[in-house]
Formats: C-alpha cells, sequence, structure tokens
C-alpha cells in the first residue's frame, strides 16, 4: 500500500499507474482502453457463498452492516474467491434511510420493511439529513477496505430516490407500486418533498463513501422499470439528478465531503445508474448524470449503446438465471455479450440484476476467468 489511498494523484491529477484509479473497472467506466474487460456481479457478496452463510448465522441484516471489521470481511469474500476487477461495499440501500430515523428491518426472504409507512408531510418532515457521523461505521468500514485491497477498486453505493421512496411508501416490497405512484400522481408537492429529501440524504451517504476512499459509485434505482419514460422524466430524473450531479460538484473543488483533509480529486469518481426493467428509461438515466448506464438482460448492449449514445460506457448485462444452465450455454451467453459491447465506448461486464442465493459460486469464478480470456484477445472474439 502507499499512503495515496484513493489511487488518485493530488497534484496532477493523474492515476497512479497500477492503482485502482488506474484499473480495467475504472478506466472501462471513463472509456479509456482496457488490458481486458472488467467484471464484477451485482450481490457478489451475498447468500451463494458458504463463508458468506457462515459469518452471518448469527447477525442480523443491517447490523452486520454497522459492523466494519464485518463489512470488511463480508465484501473481501467474492474478490478473493472469485477474482472480480472491483468490490462492492457490503451494505444496503435502506442503511441510510435507518440513519436518518426511520424505523425499519430487513426481513430473510422479503427485503426491506417499513415500521411506519410515509403518508404526509409530516412524515416526510420527519426524515432527518444525514452526515458522516450518522453513518460512521461506513466511513471506517470504507477506509479499512480501501487499505485492505490495494490495487482492487471499491464501489460504493446508494439507493436513488424513487427506489428508496418505494420501501419507504408502500412500507415494504411491491410488485405494482400503487401507493407510490398514487402519491406520485395525487399529490406531487408531497412527492418531491419526499424525493428531496431522499436525494439529499443519498447524497450525503455517496460523499462519506467518496471521502473515504471509494473508486466509484453505484446508484441503485432498480424499481425505475416501473414508470413510462415522460413520468421518469417529470417525477424522478430531476432528483436521481441532484444526486449524481453534486459528485460531480465536489470534484469543482467547492465542497467535500466529510470535513476531514482529503487529496483533490481533478475529476469526479465515475457514477453508475442502475435499474431492472429499463429499456425504455436508459437514455434517460445517462442524461440523468451517469458516466456508465446499467442494462438488465432484457437489452442487448448494442442496442443500448444507440439509446445510450456514445459518450457513456454500459455495464450488463448477463440474465442472473443463465447461470442455471449448462455450462456450454453460459459461455456462449458471455461471448455474445462480450462482442455485443464491444459496440459500446466501455463495457463494464456484470449480471442484469443481482447474484441469487441459489447460484453456485464456481460458475461465477468460471465466468471471470472466461470474461478475462475472451476479453483479453479481442481478434477471436465473437
Ligand atoms: C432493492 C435493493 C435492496 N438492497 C439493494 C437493492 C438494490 C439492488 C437490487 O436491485 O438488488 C442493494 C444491496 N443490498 C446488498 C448489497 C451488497 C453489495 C453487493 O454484493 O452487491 C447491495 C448493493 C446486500 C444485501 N441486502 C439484502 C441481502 C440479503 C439478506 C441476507 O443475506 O440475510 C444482502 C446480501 C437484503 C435485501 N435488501 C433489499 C432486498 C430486496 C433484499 C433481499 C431480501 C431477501 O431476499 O432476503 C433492498
Amino acid at each position: 500500500m502507499t499512503t495515496d489511498t484513493t489511487g488518485t494523484a493530488a497534484r496532477d491529477g493523474a492515476p497512479r499507474p497500477g492503482g485502482p484509479a488506474d484499473s480495467p473497472f475504472v478506466r472501462a467506466c471513463r472509456r479509456q482502453p482496457v488490458p481486458h474487460t472488467p467484471v464484477w456481479f451485482m450481490r457478489q457478496a451475498g447468500r451463494s457463498l458458504p463463508e458468506y452463510r457462515e459469518i452471518r448465522a448469527n447477525v442480523a441484516m443491517l447490523e452486520s452492516c454497522r459492523r466494519p471489521e464485518l463489512v470488511t470481511e463480508i465484501t473481501l469474500q467474492p474478490v478473493r474467491r472469485h477474482g472480480v476487477d472491483a468490490a462492492i461495499l457490503f451494505s444496503d440501500i435502506v442503511v441510510p434511510v435507518a440513519a436518518a430515523g426511520v424505523d425499519l428491518d430487513i426481513v430473510p426472504g422479503t427485503g426491506p420493511v417499513v415500521a411506519e409507512p410515509v403518508r404526509t408531510a409530516e412524515d416526510v418532515e420527519r426524515i432527518r439529513p444525514i452526515g458522516r457521523d450518522d453513518v460512521p461505521y461506513v466511513d471506517e468500514a470504507v477506509r479499512l477496505l480501501v487499505a485492505e485491497l490495494g490495487d482492487t477498486p471499491l464501489i460504493g453505493f446508494a439507493g436513488a430516490p424513487f427506489t428508496l421512496a418505494s420501501y419507504l411508501v408502500e412500507g415494504g416490497p411491491s410488485r405494482t407500486h400503487a401507493k407510490t405512484k398514487a402519491m406520485m400522481y395525487g399529490e406531487p408537492e408531497l412527492w418531491h418533498a419526499l424525493c428531496g429529501r431522499l436525494a439529499e440524504i443519498t447524497l450525503a451517504f455517496l460523499r462519506v463513501q467518496v471521502a473515504a476512499g471509494v473508486s466509484a459509485v453505484q446508484l441503485f434505482d432498480s424499481w425505475a422499470g416501473a414508470l413510462s419514460e415522460a413520468d421518469y422524466r417529470r417525477f424522478v430524473m430531476p432528483h436521481s439528478a441532484k444526486v449524481l450531479a453534486g459528485l460531480a460538484d465536489d470534484c469543482s473543488g467547492s465542497r467535500r465531503g466529510s470535513g476531514r483533509a482529503e487529496p483533490e480529486q481533478s475529476q469526479p469518481v465515475p457514477r453508475i445508474h442502475f435499474g431492472v426493467g429499463t429499456g425504455e428509461l436508459l437514455g434517460a438515466m445517462g442524461e440523468a448524470g451517469a458516466d456508465v448506464v446499467g442494462v438488465d438482460w432484457r437489452t442487448p448492449l448494442d442496442v443500448a449503446t444507440r439509446r445510450i449514445g456514445p459518450d457513456r460506457a454500459v455495464q450488463g448485462n448477463l440474465d442472473p438465471t443463465t447461470l442455471f444452465a449448462p455450462w456450454p450455454v453460459v459461455e456462449a451467453e458471455v461471448r455474445r455479450i462480450l462482442a455485443e459491447g464491444l459496440a459500446a465506448p466501455g463495457h463494464v461486464f456484470n449480471l442484469g440484476h443481482g447474484v441469487l442465493p441459489e447460484t453456485d459460486p464456481d460458475v461465477l469464478t468460471r465466468v471471470v476467468a472466461l470474461v478475462h480470456e475472451i476479453s483479453a484477445a479481442p481478434a477471436d472474439r465473437g
């Protein structure tokens, strides 16, 4: 390790050669040439790994996110096992909302459940803004991880305002997002007040992670695909755009996230913006201020690239259920995705959504090796 834990040189702004800011993952996000296509998996740390199940056996999900040593170990597990090109911080999208005072739990097999769903202006007011001291365990975990990871980049993340609002308004997971949309259409002022507050919290949460040294961030708007493009642009995009632009503003030198002395960064960490079922929203999600747009398995990467344009990289798009197919099927899909990804100005290989708990981890390890092997020899692709 060097003392430059962000991997970003302080003076001339150029990344330290070989450091995380010069890694294949960050370079692909920035649409720079790479020695091989980088690969990581959403939910790579989790129930598909026996070592995860063991370490989580007697610790509740939210509690585990608040223990920096545990977070560090769980985050490192898939890096050690699979040789992925990036780690993603072990946490959850509801961690900052809980820190903001919302009474919630993550129920195994269900997901986030909110004790008193948000329905009124008073409910919105009760959701407090947060800062570093509300999530000290995240700051600590990121610092521990950056020191452990060396040249492997760490991805920070947060939930986007729409997806967080859906959990808060519904009270838990929802197929239709009916109550959420009822507020959006019926009480637009209340809706914008809620999303405005969530955008503030999300930006603060991401600033803590960036100040502590993450090399990229992903904004998860997992359920945005429930919206038409017109509704997305009107009710959601301005709030997500505020979060993504806020991170870019930090690098203009006007504001720092944690109040601690940090090396100046000359350019923002890459911002990945992801959702499921967002084929019709890909252009808008890029315009919201992403450097990389996440693509699920429904839209081929060459088609996605035409919708997103040449100024942004793409990430995805292997169907997580493909991993249950016989290996020749998996291999053919990996080859197809890498070939279609050549149409994009930068490609980070990933699944189209998270690793399913029943996935055989050995298949994930084989996919990493295959992506590296094929993409390091472009002449053999196709
Ligand atoms: C919608 C959403 C949530 N959480 C998250 C999202 C956005 C990503 C997506 O669309 O999947 C984000 C998330 N949640 C978790 C991570 C860890 C990092 C990673 O490896 O990707 C990330 C990036 C850990 C987790 N978050 C959760 C688990 C499983 C809980 C456990 O292991 O006990 C993990 C590993 C719990 C959780 N939290 C949430 C759900 C739907 C669940 C699953 C509930 C279940 O099936 O039990 C809300």
